[in-house]
């Protein structure tokens, strides 16, 4: 949700707004369950849950409201909830704010809304909001709770302790998981949420990137790029972009001709030769054993497409049962492997065609023939274009970073190597979307400095920002 989120807010469509929505859904729940004239008593905690019924607290003109703010005004914990308890404050609106759990008095109302606690409640409730659900449980009134009932966790639908005993939840864009098992009515309330915002990709989709800080060398990813052979720049450009997409260890394995001059790209390889020129069968039992210990093997890259080089890639991938990311001339054998792992095909549109996918000049028709292609495939696909259209067979997410100036040679590599880098820390799906989405927003950074002259390199440099966010 909180992806969604970012991602409407990068739509045009901010938080706050979205607050307005459901405190609106909240006010139209209340006219439902209670007559014009009806006392309410608001209960509203202080993160954006009681923002929500702060709101409602303004479209209930008809109805006797009174907000109970547990806390002080100082602690609410958002701006955009604080933005409406200030707007009651200004208009004077009834309303106590209760800062001991002495000093909460429900009264006698017709109707309570509980909006405490939504999506951020932690272990227990605390004080106040604890006596408070005691008050709420032990009245009589009819109960609305915001989002989910106070105390109760939206994904589960447990509670550590007292929760909220609801007769009807009016919850917000999507139904919650644990809201199912609960005995109360749940109703789902449009907020206004665009459904682009769920399906490009944009700056929520990087909340996925945030690392423990508690974490070691080796638990964001150990990347294994093999290629190499008639081209020597593919696979140091993939390997040093699994680095900037935050692999803590990118190894090249490729023919030992080209071995030094890979390893002249950067000092941050680990390289590895196999014997001659280039990829064939009598390297894949070797190749088997190295990328077993690796977290995702980039495959593809200045590979060629030698009979024998791809003859190995399909006896690879036949016996191999882990992650790669398959890219370039490696993608023509994927259609015909029977293989475990767990593949991200990254073809540009010609390549998706000599693989047996079809496509169209129109973007939502792509879409749905790339989603069918995966599930026919069952594998990842990331199919590149001016939308980049990543699916599962399942899901579907399309990518609208990017620019033209990145026609230029080495940019699928370093996609390929951050694919990778992130298939080591996030399911396929993602992992594709996320690094279409970097390397589109690395290429706007790298055109602003140099437009239609940027190259590959440009873009290893603004990965790391790109995936941070940072405003091109
Ligand atoms: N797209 C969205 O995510 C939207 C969310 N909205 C609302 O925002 C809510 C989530 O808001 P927040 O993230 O601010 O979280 P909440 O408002 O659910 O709770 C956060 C507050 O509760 C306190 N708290 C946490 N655990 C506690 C406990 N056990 N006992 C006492 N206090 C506790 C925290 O200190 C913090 O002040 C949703 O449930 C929904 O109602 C809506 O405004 C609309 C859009
Ligand atoms: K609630």
């Amino acid at each position: 949700m909180a992806a969604v989120d970012l991602n409407a807010e990068a739509l045009g469509v901010p938080r706050k707004q979205l607050m307005e929505s459901s405190g609106n859904a909240v006010a139209r729940a209340c006219r439902d369950l209670a007559d014009p004239g009806a006392s309410v008593a608001v209960v509203a905690g202080r993160g954006n849950n009681g923002g929500d019924a702060l709101v409602a607290a303004r479209f209930l003109k008809a109805y006797d409201v009174t907000v109970h703010l547990l806390g002080r005004p100082e602690t609410i914990s958002t701006d955009i909830a604080r933005e409406n308890w200030d707007a009651l404050v200004a208009a004077e609106a009834d309303r106590r704010t209760v800062t001991d759990s002495a000093g909460f008095d429900l009264g006698d109302p017709d109707l309570v809304v509980d909006a405490m606690l939504g999506t951020g409640v932690t272990g227990a409730l605390r004080e106040p909001e604890a006596t408070a659900a005691r008050a709420i449980n032990d009245s009589s009134a009819t109960v609305l709770a915001v989002d989910v009932p106070s105390g109760v966790d939206a994904d589960t639908g447990d509670a550590a302790g007292l929760a909220v005993d609801a007769d009807r939840v009016v919850t917000f864009h999507d139904d919650k998981p644990g809201l199912g098992d609960l005995d109360c009515e749940v109703v789902v309330s449009d907020i206004g949420i665009p459904e682009a915002a769920e399906l490009f990709t944009g700056p929520g989709d990087l909340l996925a990137l945030d690392r423990d800080a508690q974490s070691h060398k080796g638990d964001h990813g150990d990347v294994l790029v093999v290629g190499g052979g008639p081209y020597t720049g593919a696979p140091a450009l993939a390997a040093q972009s699994a680095l900037r997409a935050g692999a803590d260890l990118a190894r090249v394995a490729c023919p030992e001709a080209v071995a030094r001059e890979v390893q002249g790209y950067s000092e941050n390889l680990i390289v590895r030769g196999f014997s001659g020129d280039r990829l064939a069968l009598q390297h894949v039992p070797d190749l088997l054993d190295f990328a077993a210990d690796r977290d995702a093997v980039v495959f593809g890259p200045g590979l060629g497409d030698a009979d024998e080089s791809l003859a190995a890639v399909r006896e690879f991938l036949a016996a191999y049962g882990g992650t790669a990311v398959v890219d370039a001339d490696a993608l023509q054998v994927v259609p015909e492997v029977d293989t475990e792992a767990t593949l991200i095909c990254t073809p540009h549109q010609g390549e998706l065609r000599k693989m047996g996918g079809e496509t169209d000049a129109d973007w939502e028709t792509r879409r749905d023939l790339v989603r069918e292609f995966a599930a026919d495939l069952g594998h990842t696909l990331l199919v590149k274009g001016a939308y980049d259209v990543v699916s599962d067979g399942d899901a579907v997410r399309v990518n609208r970073t990017g620019n033209p100036g990145m026609t230029v040679g080495g940019t699928g590599d370093v996609l390929a190597g951050a694919a990778g880098a992130l298939a080591a820390v996030l399911p396929p799906l993602d992992a594709a979307a996320v690094a279409a989405y970097g390397n589109g927003r690395a290429g706007d950074l790298a055109a602003e400095a140099f437009g239609g002259g940027l190259v590959a390199t440009d873009l290893l440099e603004r990965l790391p920002a790109a995936l941070r966010g940072d405003e091109a």
